[in-house]
């Protein structure tokens, strides 16, 4: 018996439908992209800039960023600091010294200037004094984009997670045309969801970042004039579309990390970092009233959520999945919380668009079906079927054909498909060639109890 009770359960009808809502508006506030900028102060004598951070007055600052590359060459970028140095090498220097940058298309790298026009230097071949832990960079994306407010529930491993960013290359954009077209970035294994762009401080025009996803758009860096003596940073959801628009003055010179969610780094991250309470979202309240309602899924059954965003999946298939949570973004990670926090059992499945085949109803006829009490002996063995993944088993995708899906299935995410209907006969570029991850949809299979045997937790 449903141990809550809400003025809403008898407006059954309509509680599926305030859910989609109450997802949808989420949808449109939440953040896959975020970023900031950090001045540069140069320090003359002793002091050190960490020490300014007790003061909680003056902003953070960091020292000039140092790029070392090559046999002992080196070079301070601060586009304010216009006195020569003669113990230095030159910006052109280091632009000279990078390789043409390639990115990845069809399983190969790619050098096609019509795609990415930039130089590169892996991270094997330079070092630099930028360290994108010292100024919070790292704690804020692990705050605005953490996959990981969720906690993998059982494993008491899992108290302690955070954010890795591994340094990954320096990249040149220069004028009159550096750029690098839409696409989205190479996976990189289970826990890797995003990437860091650091903008270092030099003077140029255009070159602004652009990242989309579900129809929504921003634009970083478009402001130049204003952050000249500025580090500028900007990450984002690596499943989600940018580009690089054209520089037009001078050379954007950048160090680019991937990101990834770790869950043993204890010292970097405070594990009292807490996650948001499940019931703060306006989606608690909505699923809770559905859960309590008799006539939603009345016999019980598997509830699926199409995941918003994709996620990196290699060949091996769907094991490992303990540490899914960690890594759900957005809105995935709302859904899986909540569910997790009002007691059910939540399991998350790769897939891929064509093992799910067949009409979509409509939004209306979808949600409507979660209110009939046909359906249900077949849903109970499936459910069953399902308990049996709990163990980090293979459950075949045969068990899709008894989901009750709740939101629409997602189209591909068509990176990269305006440059390359020109270029190449193909749809998908990452910014690496990569051959053993790839990315993949992924759902949420919550199991809902019989409303007879349903319990939920206060
Ligand atoms: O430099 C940027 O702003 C983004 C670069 C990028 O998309 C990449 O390196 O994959
Ligand atoms: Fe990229």
């Amino acid at each position: 018996m449903a141990s809550l009770q809400h003025p809403q359960q008898t407006l059954g009808e309509g509680l599926p439908a305030q859910l989609d809502d109450a997802m949808t508006s989420y949808q449109w506030a939440s953040s896959f992209s975020c970023g900031g900028s950090l001045r540069i102060l140069p320090r003359c004598g002793f002091g050190t800039h960490y020490g300014d951070f007790t003061s909680g007055k003056k902003p953070v600052t960091c020292p000039r960023p140092i790029v070392f590359w090559g046999k002992g060459k080196h070079t301070t970028i601060d586009c304010l600091w216009t006195t020569t140095r003669s113990w230095e090498n030159s910006l052109d220097d280091l632009v000279q010294d990078c390789s043409p940058a390639t990115f990845g298309c069809d399983g190969e790298n790619v050098f096609d200037e019509k795609i990415r026009k930039a130089g590169a230097l892996a991270a094997d071949f330079f070092s630099t004094n930028f360290n994108p832990y010292d100024f919070g960079i790292v704690d804020t994306v692990a705050q605005e984009l953490a996959p990981g407010i969720v906690r993998a529930g059982k494993q008491p491993a899992v108290e302690r997670w955070g954010v890795v960013a591994e340094l990954y290359k320096l990249n040149v954009y220069s004028a009159p045309s550096g750029m690098f077209k839409p696409h989205v970035d190479t996976p990189r294994g289970r826990t890797h969801f995003g990437s860091l762009v650091v903008v270092l401080p030099t003077d140029f025009q255009g070159g602004q970042l652009r990242v989309t996803h579900k129809g929504k758009e921003r634009v970083y860096l478009d402001k130049q004039w204003l952050d000249l003596g500025t580090i500028r940073w900007v990450a984002f959801y690596s499943d989600c579309e940018h580009e690089v628009l054209p520089v037009t003055t001078g050379h954007r010179v950048t160090l680019t990390y991937q990101l990834y969610v770790s869950e043993h780094i204890g010292g970097l991250v405070q594990p009292q970092l807490q996650m948001p309470d499940s019931k703060s979202y306006p989606m608690y309240r909505c699923i809770e009233d559905m859960l309590a309602s008799p006539t939603f899924l009345k016999n019980g059954g598997i509830l699926g959520f199409h995941c918003a965003y994709q996620y990196p999946e290699t060949f091996e298939g769907t094991y490992c999945y303990e540490r899914y949570p960690l890594t759900l973004k957005g809105i995935d990670a709302v859904i899986f919380a909540v569910f997790q926090a009002l007691g059910l059992t939540v399991h998350i499945k790769p897939y891929e668009v064509r093992w799910i085949s067949g009409e979509i109803a409509d939004a209306k006829t979808r949600l409507q079906s979660l209110l009939s009490a046909e359906e249900t002996a077949s849903g109970g063995l499936a459910v069953n079927e399902l308990e049996r993944y709990c163990g980090g088993g293979y459950i075949g995708d045969e068990i899709f054909g008894h989901v009750k899906w709740f939101n629409e299935r997602p189209i591909t995410n068509p990176a990269g498909a305006g440059c390359l209907a020109d270029a190449k006969p193909t749809t998908w570029i990452g910014n690496e060639t990569e051959v053993d991850w790839d990315y993949s949809f992924r759902a949420l299979l919550v199991v809902v109890p019989a409303f007879s045997d349903r319990i939920l937790k206060a």
